[in-house]
């Protein structure tokens, strides 16, 4: 089966190499639809978790389910399932073309498809070339290729991002947003959430082999963004936001230095509108994102 949407359902997992617990109890699920990302820092234990979703390596014990099934129950697993794992997995002497022939005639797929996924991922003009000379972006997209040969409902990349210019990460993303946009699972691990948070809709974050967090990335960015007021006028600024905030507002401050404030709790409009009530000059209003980095390692315990 390779239609229909298909939910991933990782149940209290856990994993055990010798003395070692590389997954220890998680439970979360990947949706249909959406981009989610897997992150955690180096060893929490991502890899284990996503080899054990395409029954690599079986589980000490708990389950992970694609669309109700384990992998292995699957009636076409390679056809519901693609996943990328290693970067340098290619014959180095092999060109792009004949690495996916290989895989095409493995996975059963026909070998038109092969040119279809060339020209899909832009590497029809490299794809008589050998991939010992490919760029990190070319192998990327040869992994991908490898991965969509049997147009799989489910993906799963670990890692996908390393190594990526920006160019190279906003063409996957843009790549990834329409799978998603298919209908399709796309789950992407990364133990940098710079580097996929622009790509990712939700996020499951893991430390030591338990999960820390997981939801909408949005929602996990905690509080609202932040307002920075730049204005020679930032007592009387100061003193308005805190006496006549609208109606129903909080608005809480902090002083940046004697003419910039910071405010939480209003948006950069109501900052603005507030300021001309009250004729305060304001020279530069910017909206903070929120610090998504510093809470990520803040949740795996990474910071300093
Ligand atoms: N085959 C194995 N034998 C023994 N220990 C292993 C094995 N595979 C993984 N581990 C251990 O399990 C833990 C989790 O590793 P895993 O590769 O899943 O983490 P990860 O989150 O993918 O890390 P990274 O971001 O570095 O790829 C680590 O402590 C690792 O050393």
């Amino acid at each position: 089966m390779t239609g229909g949407e298909l939910r991933v359902e990782v149940r209290d997992l856990t994993k055990r190499f010798g003395d070692v617990i590389a997954v220890d109890g998680l439970g979360f699920a990947v949706e249909p639809g959406r981009i989610t990302g897997f992150l955690g820092p180096n060893g929490a234990g991502k890899t284990t978790t996503m080899r054990m979703m395409i029954g690599h390596i079986a589980p000490t014990s708990g389950s992970v389910t694609i669309g109700g099934k384990r992998y292995h129950e699957l009636a076409n697993p390679s056809s519901t399932v693609g996943a990328v794992f290693d970067a340098a997995s290619f014959h180095p002497d092999h060109s792009a073309r004949a690495h996916l022939r290989v895989y095409a005639a493995m996975g059963g797929h026909p070998d038109e498809r092969v040119d279809e996924l060339l020209a899909l991922l832009d590497l029809t003009g490299v794809a008589h070339r050998r991939t010992r000379g490919f760029s990190t972006g070319m192998r990327q997209r040869l992994n991908l290729a490898t991965a969509l040969l049997g147009d799989p409902r489910v993906l799963l990349l670990d890692e996908p991002t390393n190594g990526l210019d920006p160019a190279g990460t906003a063409r996957l993303r843009s790549f990834l947003r329409d799978l998603a946009g298919e209908g399709r699972t796309v789950l992407v691990s990364s133990h940098v959430l710079g580097e996929i948070q622009q790509v990712v809709d939700d996020v499951v974050v893991i430390r030591q082999g338990r999960l820390v967090a997981a939801g909408p990335l949005a929602e996990l960015s905690g509080p609202a963004p932040a307002i920075l007021v730049r204005s020679p006028d930032a007592d009387a600024l100061a003193q308005a936001l805190s006496r006549n905030p609208p109606a129903g507002f909080t608005p809480r401050l902090e002083r940046v230095d004697p003419e910039q404030l910071r405010v939480w709790g209003l948006n950069a409009a109501q900052v603005a509108d507030l300021a001309a009530a009250h004729r305060v000059r304001v020279h530069g209003l910017t909206t903070e994102r929120p610090d998504l980095e510093r809470l990520f390692l803040d949740l795996t315990g990474s910071a300093r």
